[in-house]
């Protein structure tokens, strides 16, 4: 495809420049030998990132991430050939709030604004009451997994496990032909989506090295491995498939594109009906993902008679604020590995404990029997959460029937009163309840003991203005966490102390 020749403004203020993901140059197709090595380097990624690892182990997980991003980083060497300079976001916005309101969007009150911290965002234009319209979305406007069927993506879509069994990565897939078809219908939205993101795919492993210690680094690796498994799937179908987004996908379609696309999914999909009200489709709702997240209520719905997307004012908004909207109750390790931010005052924050029962211990089985009669696991991952409760019912049970012996056992397997064991003041021996408390206290401080800087390092660390935004976040996540243990720490001691 050639140089675009249409008209535009390229505002230049007092803003750091946004780039758009519309091209403003042309696009090159790499060279034969060239392709070729990415082709080579492409098998021995997808072999690598593909092959099973040692049940949780971050050793070996770390060292595989490292093979990963050696490889990663030759590909993204050679595909940079194939990259295409950009524009200016913000150039695009009013050509999009135009868009909106000529298919039906109820969007007058409202407008897109840079907020430092928070890239883009929503402002009131005039005041809001509580329960008050924010925004109206219309379905033509969304791209969901519903416009696969009209697009050129289909054919491969109906033929492909992937595409079937994920619909993100669907979705994420049918963003890129809408990119790069020509006449997309999309493209007014997709001229205002952010060029580059802050999730773990746009980690340097110096950034993700940060997290070492942190219950999170797991997650984010094992994110990470997918995603360039995920690439280098699709990289060798397109480049040996015919159907029409393969033809179409074969010269654009590079690691950095794959990311970006999978980002932007993840960052601002939503879930919403499907025409016949049968199903829940993945979907992107242009302007409502233009709305940053602090605590509160869910305040969007689907309103079926409309066929539109509704966002009511969770509190009363003033002109000239910031409106939020709640992403849900996350854990700030779920927001930083899926949706590219660390939310310090998350009220729902938590820390994931894997624990287990042993197959060695001798008691396993009747342990197994009681956690199964509470529809616990007898190995899973549980959670320590913020504020004054950190351990909830699941964790107290498992903590109590871990540390019973066979009499304690035995009482309350016969017992028809073990669904007392979730509650904080069930009548337990203060044997097991202290046995329980030492137990958990001596678990936080190990995973305290992983971290190899202290909360006042961090502060210290993060006064720093020319800190990455990969960096920083990574420094936010480990306090955030720190705080927690060190709050749940408090909490047990206090226990142990009773
Ligand atoms: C749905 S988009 C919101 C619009 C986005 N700010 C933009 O410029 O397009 C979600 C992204 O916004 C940013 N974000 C949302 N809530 C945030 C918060 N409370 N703090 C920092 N960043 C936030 C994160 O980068 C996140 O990935």
């Amino acid at each position: 495809m050639g140089k675009k020749s249409r008209g535009r403004a390229h505002v230049r203020g007092a803003l750091p420049v946004q780039e758009t993901n519309v091209e403003d140059g042309v696009r090159k197709p790499l060279s034969r030998q060239k392709r070729s090595e990415v082709n080579s380097l492409v098998e021995r990624l997808l072999k690598v990132s593909s092959t099973i690892l040692p049940a949780p182990h971050a050793d070996k997980e770390w060292e595989s991430h490292l093979k990963i991003e050696k490889l990663v980083e030759k590909i993204r060497k050679i595909e940079s050939d194939m990259k295409i300079p950009v524009a200016d976001r913000r150039a695009y916005i009013e050509e999009f709030t135009t868009w909106m309101k000529v298919y039906g969007a109820e969007i007058d009150g409202v407008k897109i604004s840079h907020f430092p911290g928070y890239g883009y965002g929503i402002e009131a234009e005039k005041n809001f009451a509580q329960g008050d319209l924010l925004l109206a979305v219309p379905r033509k406007v969304m791209l969901t997994t519903e416009n696969i069927q009209d697009s050129l993506l289909d054919p491969l879509f109906r033929t492909d496990a992937m595409l079937q069994h994920m619909p993100n990565v669907a979705l994420s897939l049918l963003l890129l032909v809408e990119k790069f078809k020509a006449d997309s219908f999309w493209k007014p939205y997709i001229a205002v989506l952010p060029t580059e993101y802050t999730t773990v795919l746009y980690f340097k492993t110096n950034e993700l090295q940060e997290l070492k210690g942190s219950p999170s680094l797991e997650p984010a690796l094992k994110q990470c491995r997918n995603i360039a498994r995920q690439y280098a799937y699709f990289s060798t179908l397109f480049q040996k498939s015919s159907d029409p987004a393969s033809v179409l996908l074969r010269e654009v379609f590079t690691y950095e594109q794959y990311c970006w696309a999978v980002s932007t999914v993840m960052t601002r999909q939503n879930f919403v009906p499907s025409s016949d009200g049968g199903t829940m489709l993945n979907a992107l709702i242009p302007m409502w993902d233009m709305c940053n997240h602090n605590n509160g209520k869910l305040s969007t719905d689907f309103n079926a008679e409309q066929n539109r997307s509704e966002c009511m004012a969770c509190r009363d908004y003033q002109a000239g604020e910031q409106i939020f909207i709640s992403y849900g109750p996350r854990t700030n390790s779920e927001f930083f590995v899926h949706n590219g931010f660390v939310y310090p005052d998350n009220e729902h924050d938590g820390l994931r404990l894997r624990l287990g029962i042993s197959r060695d211990d001798p008691l396993q089985p009747e342990r197994a029997q009681l956690l199964g009669r509470l529809g616990i696991p007898a190995s899973g991952d549980f959670m320590l959460k913020k504020g004054p409760d950190p351990v909830d019912g699941r964790l107290l049970a498992f903590l109590r029937v871990f540390n019973m012996g066979p009499d304690h056992l035995k009482h309350w397997l016969s017992s028809e009163r073990s669904c007392d064991l979730v509650y904080p003041d069930c009548a337990l021996t203060t044997e097991v309840e202290s046995k329980m408390w030492i137990f958990l206290l001596n678990r936080i401080r190990l995973l305290q003991r992983a971290y190899t800087t202290t909360v006042e390092d961090d502060c210290k660390i993060l006064k720093h203005a020319h800190l990455t935004p990969c960096y920083r976040m990574a420094v936010q996540l480990r306090v955030t966490e720190k705080k927690l243990l060190e709050a749940a720490e408090e909490y047990v001691k206090q226990r142990i102390k009773a």
